[in-house]
């Protein structure tokens, strides 16, 4: 019979889980998932059970990283909130399992998991495709995505200013005092972008708030909201006028309401780049449209479940 799996909940998953060490890890998956080699990476495209009545889905991630001995599934349910619902526009968590024995070993909070792999992942993307010598960054929303966003990229760059906008004015004030760190209230989404070199779009919204006409030439987009095919942040302009990346490129044509609905082609995968088998366009303006993937939560349930063993003298 099995031990019953561990519970690593959301203070400890915290604890054990920091950019410095996501970063490397997540660039190594990012490149085996483009090398589309089964042996690697199995990651079926997400699941997403539609929550009609609660304006939400409930997405299922299974991943198994063969070479790796890595198998893991996250269920992660994620909505369109109304503004001043107090409910969490995503709940997650993810399941680490023996892919040998096929017990549960470890069941993990999957929010913070969600949270710090996405920003993690946006940073890949940034340090492949924002031009040289970036000094500004504006980030829009003001949620649990912009703030995991704001720890990892102050974490791993120096920008000279960031910059914050939310559609409330209490949202920029909670952000702010949330972060402890330099950020600049901006009023409209105009004033924080116009100028800046890299932007994150890290809202619920469904409907563009990110114009092109405000992107600077050469600036770099990571997009992480608008996650369904009718769902957008980013206008036709900047989707037509932007070399545009994504982690995956069945997930971004299927799931993508930015690239479906503005007919943009899908450059590249950030892993084509890690590769070395597509170019970085950094001399242009890129979008990298994120849409999240299994293999990321199991990479990043893992790197929890090896520092908790060895944190318990369990290795
Ligand atoms: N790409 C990925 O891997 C992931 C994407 N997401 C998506 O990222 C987005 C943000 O997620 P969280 O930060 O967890 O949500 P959250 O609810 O914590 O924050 C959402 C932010 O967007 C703002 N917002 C909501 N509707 C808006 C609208 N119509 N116009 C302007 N701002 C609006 C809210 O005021 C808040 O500041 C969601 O769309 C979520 O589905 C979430 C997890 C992973
Ligand atoms: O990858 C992920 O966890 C999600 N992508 C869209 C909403 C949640």
């Amino acid at each position: 019979m099995a031990e019953p799996p561990i519970v690593i909940w959301e203070r400890e998953v915290t604890q054990l889980l920091c950019p410095a060490d996501l970063i490397p890890r997540l660039e190594d998956a990012l490149g085996k998932f483009s090398r589309r080699d089964e042996t690697e990476v199995l990651q079926p495209l997400r699941t997403a059970l539609p929550l009609q009545k609660h304006g939400g889905f409930m997405g299922l991630m299974p991943t198994y990283m063969e070479k790796d001995g890595v198998l893991s599934t996250k269920f992660v349910c994620f909505y369109k909130r109304e503004e001043g619902s107090t409910l969490p526009a995503v709940q997650a968590t993810v399941v680490l399992l023996d892919p040998e024995f096929g017990n549960v070993k470890a069941v993990m909070d999957g929010e913070v998991i969600t949270a710090m792999r996405t920003a993690a992942v946006s940073a890949i993307s940034a340090k492949l495709l924002m031009p040289p010598q970036a000094e500004v960054l504006a980030i829009l929303g003001t949620g649990k995505q912009a703030i995991s966003h704001y720890r990892v990229f102050t974490e791993t760059f120096s920008f000279k200013e960031v910059r914050v906008w939310s559609r409330s004015k209490q949202g920029v004030a909670r952000f702010i005092s949330s972060v402890g760190g330099p950020v600049q209230g901006c009023s409209s989404a105009e004033e924080a972008v116009r100028g800046a070199d890299v932007i994150l779009t890290v809202t619920g919204s469904t409907e563009p708030v990110l114009l092109g006409q405000w992107v600077k030439a050469g600036a770099h987009v990571a997009a992480v909201g608008a996650c369904r095919p009718d769902w957008r942040e980013l206008d036709d302009v900047l989707m037509k006028e932007a070399v545009v990346y994504a982690d995956s490129r069945e997930g971004a044509t299927l799931e993508s309401g930015d690239v479906i609905l503005s007919g943009a082609e899908v450059f590249a995968e950030l892993g084509e780049v890690i590769n070395g088998t597509k170019a970085a366009h950094r001399e242009k303006t890129t979008v990298f449209k994120s849409l999240g993937m299994g293999v990321e939560d199991a990479v990043s349930a893992q790197l929890v479940f090896d520092r908790w063993k060895a944190k318990a003298g369990k290795v």
